[in-house]
């Protein structure tokens, strides 16, 4: 692998522009290549980044086929939905055809979501294995996680599927509640020396537990 390229903006604006510039290059060079433009997209500020940047530059939004490298099991209303963000904030502004850019489907259950969004990739990309986008845009959280894998997870050592369910805390809460880690977590380390901890958890969070 050919090492990193870091381009370092003095501001968010900069960033932003620096950023948009590379993504319309790529889309450009893309669609005169094969007609489409396929890219992957994440959240948290890169939402912001590329719906401040993007809506004015000249692409054809046609050719724009958008998806998710990560995405939050909730429902298109929720303002965690990171698809809905791109839809008012890109796509709706710009007029791309709706149907180009693929949400998961949050009525289904975590793991069929992730079945369904499988197939939905596997019809933009029929003949091949293994997908390959012309573009993919990650976002890193302060503890190096991307694309919802935290440091640490199982899932990081997924080889074969391409996309992969990933149940928000239920390994967290495992590790924290019945862990034997040598360095512990910091919600581990709650331990009061005179009151009790009681956590209360929804169903989904306390699905790993194995003493309840
Ligand atoms: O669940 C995730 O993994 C996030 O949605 C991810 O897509 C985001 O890119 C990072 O958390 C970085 O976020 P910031 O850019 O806001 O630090």
């Amino acid at each position: 692998m050919a090492a990193p390229i870091i381009r370092v903006g003095n501001t968010d604006k900069e960033v932003s522009k620096d950023l948009c510039q590379f993504v319309i290059d790529k889309a450009t060079s893309s669609i005169q290549e094969r007609g489409t433009f396929t890219v992957g997209v994440s959240g948290g500020s890169l939402v912001k980044y590329l719906c401040n940047g993007l809506p004015s530059s000249k692409t054809d939004w046609t050719k724009w086929r958008i998806f998710f490298c990560d995405e939050r099991h909730v429902p298109y209303d929720n303002s965690e939905c990171t698809y809905t963000l791109y839809k008012t904030g890109l796509v709706d502004k710009v007029g791309m055809p709706p149907e180009n850019i693929f949400p998961i489907n949050p009525d289904l259950s975590v793991e069929d979501a992730a079945v369904d969004y499988e197939k939905k990739i596997r019809l933009v990309f029929p003949e091949t294995d293994i997908p390959r986008f012309d573009l993919l845009l990650l976002g890193m959280g302060p503890d190096g996680h991307t694309c919802s894998l935290f440091p640490g997870h199982q899932l990081l050592e997924e080889k074969t599927r391409i996309i992969s369910p990933i149940k928000g805390k239920a390994d967290i809460v495992q590790r924290v509640l019945e862990g034997k880690e040598e360095v512990l977590l910091p919600a581990a380390r709650v331990r009061p020396t005179n009151g009790d901890v009681i956590w209360y958890l929804d169903k989904g969070a306390a699905s790993k537990l194995k003493n309840i």
